[in-house]
């Protein structure tokens, strides 16, 4: 699996790539319009591009939230320390201002490691719904304050793991030159 990881001695560096469906498919789903055909509606002025993503809420009694963050941007190289999971639901995230944003996951397990470490960049218009479970980083966004719309659980339970990645050294998050 191409982790886009590089070690150096004294630190590891993760490279963020283009988000992709493909890539992206064992982490959760990519909401975007791009590649996927909609349906006709509202007498052809609307079109419909339906069931993008499975809003995953219901365990434990649990139900779905809309939600509004305002994110303040990070400025890149960071270093990332820990990951998170929620493990009774999926949590998604849509941007509003169409600015791009750095997704940094990891394949579910009980342990988060610097190699198990994936890094996209969005296209600004793409969001992602992060599957019940998966390690992720907490919003990242990037060159501008940014609004996005959150679909994630309410409910009882505790619905928030955080683990450090690795020995919580510290993995530095960059992007690739030719990146913006
Ligand atoms: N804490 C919270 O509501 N958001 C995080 O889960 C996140 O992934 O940003
Ligand atoms: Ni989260």
């Amino acid at each position: 699996m191409n982790t886009s990881l590089e070690t150096h001695p004294t630190r590891i560096r993760l490279r963020a790539q283009p988000l992709t469906v493909e890539a992206f498919a064992e982490f959760g789903e990519v909401i975007t319009s791009d590649g996927n055909t909609p349906l006709l509606i509202n007498d052809g002025m609307t079109e419909r591009f339906h069931a993008l993503a499975l809003v995953d809420t219901g365990d434990h009694g649990g139900h779905a939230l809309i939600n509004l963050f305002h994110a303040q941007p990070y400025a890149l190289p960071m270093t990332l320390s820990s990951m998170e999971r929620h493990p009774l639901g999926s949590q998604a995230f849509m941007p509003l201002d169409a600015q791009p944003f750095i997704v940094v996951v990891a394949p579910i397990g009980e342990h988060v490691e610097p190699a198990d470490l994936r890094a996209f960049i969005t296209d600004g218009r793409q969001g992602v719904n992060y599957r019940r479970g998966v390690w992720h980083h907490s919003l990242i966004a990037l060159n501008t304050p940014a609004r996005f719309m959150v679909v994630d659980r309410g409910g009882p339970g505790d619905n928030c793991d955080v683990v450090p990645i690795g020995d919580g050294a510290g993995v530095v998050l960059e992007l690739d030159e030719t990146q913006p």
